[in-house]
């Protein structure tokens, strides 16, 4: 039996997009910030903070209240930040609604599913394995499991084939601008979720699709997957 979307990798982000992740990253995030004696932000705040790693999202922390860490200081919230968020990372994080179930849909129709995320590799695996999300993706990877991040389409790139996967027939979902110049880089096709943490508009963002909920998921992708087809015939 062969599905509508045998061939075609499929390559998610994670925080933000699988996964709503904000509520313990700003437990964790508050939780340095408290320890250096720092003001704590608020769930909003830290929403737009997320899409570059846990490091960045330190700094804006900081920058938030005007202060600018030294490097040794930063490598110091940033182990701290670490241990505290493995040790609590699926306390409030949840998969986004229907995520799991479509899942289950997009590979009984033959799609290979990966994630892309500039979230550590331990803390992806650990996310992911804590949510029983692991198994259903050949292949994630982290930042630092790569040469360069995203937005480097390189990524990307990387994640579809070790998906086994062709980065000529894959496409990126994801809720960032980051997400968005990766895709671009690596010339894969976007779908936008704006339920995520961007905070540019759903039209500053451009992209080839946009699904505000999981349930839409599957139209969309059939949709691109049919143009992409028809504009290689036309080529
Ligand atoms: O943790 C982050 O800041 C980014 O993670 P994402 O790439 O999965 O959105
Ligand atoms: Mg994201």
């Amino acid at each position: 039996m062969t599905g509508s979307l045998d061939g075609w990798t499929v390559v998610f982000d994670l925080d933000g997009t699988l996964v709503d992740t904000a509520p313990d990253l700003l437990l964790a995030l508050n939780h340095v910030l408290d320890h250096a004696g720092l003001e704590t932000v608020d769930l909003q705040t830290v929403a737009g903070m997320i899409g570059h790693g846990a490091k960045a999202m330190i700094q804006k922390g900081m920058s938030h209240q005007g202060l600018t860490p030294s490097d040794a200081e930063l490598e110091g919230l940033f182990a701290r930040f670490l241990v505290y968020y493995s040790e609590h990372i699926a306390i409030g994080s949840r998969p986004f609604d229907k995520a799991p179930e479509i899942l289950d849909g997009l590979a009984a129709d033959g799609a290979i599913l990966s994630v892309c995320t500039n979230k550590k590799q331990d803390l992806s695996d650990k996310l992911l394995d804590a949510l029983g999300l692991a198994p259903r993706f050949a292949a994630i990877i982290g930042a630092d499991s790569v040469p360069s991040k995203k937005p480097d389409g390189d990524h990307i790139v990387r994640t579809v084939q070790a998906a086994g996967g062709d980065p000529a027939r894959a496409i990126m979902v994801g809720d960032s601008r980051t997400d968005e110049r990766a895709a671009r880089n690596a010339g894969l096709p976007f779908v936008f979720v704006p339920f995520g943490y961007e905070a540019e508009s759903v039209e500053a963002i451009g992209a080839d699709a946009v699904v505000s909920h999981y349930s839409q998921l599957p139209a969309a992708l059939s949709r691109l997957i049919s143009q992409a087809v028809a504009s290689a015939r036309g080529r």
